[in-house]
């Protein structure tokens, strides 16, 4: 059987006093498209950063593709887009995608990766020159480089334009649709909505829900026409007789 493409045990982060992730359990299968959802400092980058091998669990143990996360990193299996990523200043878009496609055993093709990111028309800008969207884009562009299996998102959309945002829903959309994986974060609930066919709901470093959207509605208690953020304040939000946050995680149809 294949492995999945992400399997996280057990995992446990603290920073000083905090407890970022807290005894976390998460797989994700090949082919899925799962959104991850969680307020503010819920533990969505710090999750996002031990899958990929940039931070290390306090405890617990990480696997992409049934291998260390750095070694799937390192073959091109795995890309992300990282909110605080940078770029070497002075570069153009072009060469930023030239140098990560010399990175990898079997890169897409330059053209491909500049409109799949809709950044062709400012390829040859500087990279320290660019607004935030662009960037934004221009990392998306540096992840598609190597046509990695899974891709890691965090906050993608954010300071993207209608126009961009768009476009990289369609470019996502077509990207699952081939069979690869997609892990995303957002606050823009409906994006989770729209593109998710699977959502995990994170509140103080916890999985409090986890389901496809419909599920994650019928758990919050709202009705199937609810806004998906009537259930996420529900899910997320202490009710007068609990102590924190249940877990609610339901099977799912992967
Ligand atoms: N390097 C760090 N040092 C200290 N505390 C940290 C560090 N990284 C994260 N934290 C804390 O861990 C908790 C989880 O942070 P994290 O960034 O993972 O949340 P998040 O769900 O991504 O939040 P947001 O939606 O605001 O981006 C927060 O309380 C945060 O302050």
């Amino acid at each position: 059987m294949e492995a999945p493409a992400v399997r996280l045990s057990g995992i446990t982060r603290r920073f000083g006093a905090v407890r970022a992730v807290d005894d976390l359990d998460l797989t994700i299968e090949t082919g899925a498209v799962v959104a991850l959802l969680g307020p503010n400092g819920a533990g969505k980058s710090t999750t996002i950063s031990i899958m990929l091998g940039l931070v290390p669990p306090g405890t617990g143990t990480v696997a992409l593709f049934g291998e260390p996360a750095a070694d799937a990193v390192r073959a091109g299996r795995v890309a992300a887009m990282l909110q605080d990523a940078g770029f070497v200043p002075g570069a153009t878009v072009r060469d930023v995608v030239e140098l990560a496609r010399a990175l990898y055993p079997r890169p897409l093709g330059t053209d491909r990766i500049l409109a799949t990111a809709g950044v062709t028309d400012f390829a040859n800008r500087r990279v320290d020159r660019l607004s935030a969207g662009e960037t934004q884009r221009a990392r998306f562009a540096f992840a598609l480089a190597g046509d990695p299996r899974l891709l890691v998102l965090d906050e993608p959309t954010t300071a993207m334009d209608v126009a961009a945002r768009q476009q990289f829903w369609t470019a996502i959309r077509a990207y699952a649709a081939d069979g690869h994986t997609v892990l995303f974060s957002t606050h823009q609930l409906h994006e989770a909505d729209d593109v998710a066919d699977r959502i995990v709901v994170l509140a103080a470093g916890r999985i409090v829900a986890d389901g496809p959207p419909a599920r994650i509605r019928a758990m919050a208690g709202v009705g199937t026409s609810a806004r998906l953020d009537t259930a996420f304040l529900a899910l997320t939000t202490d009710g007068p007789d609990t102590d924190g946050p249940d877990t609610k995680t339901i099977e799912t149809e992967h």
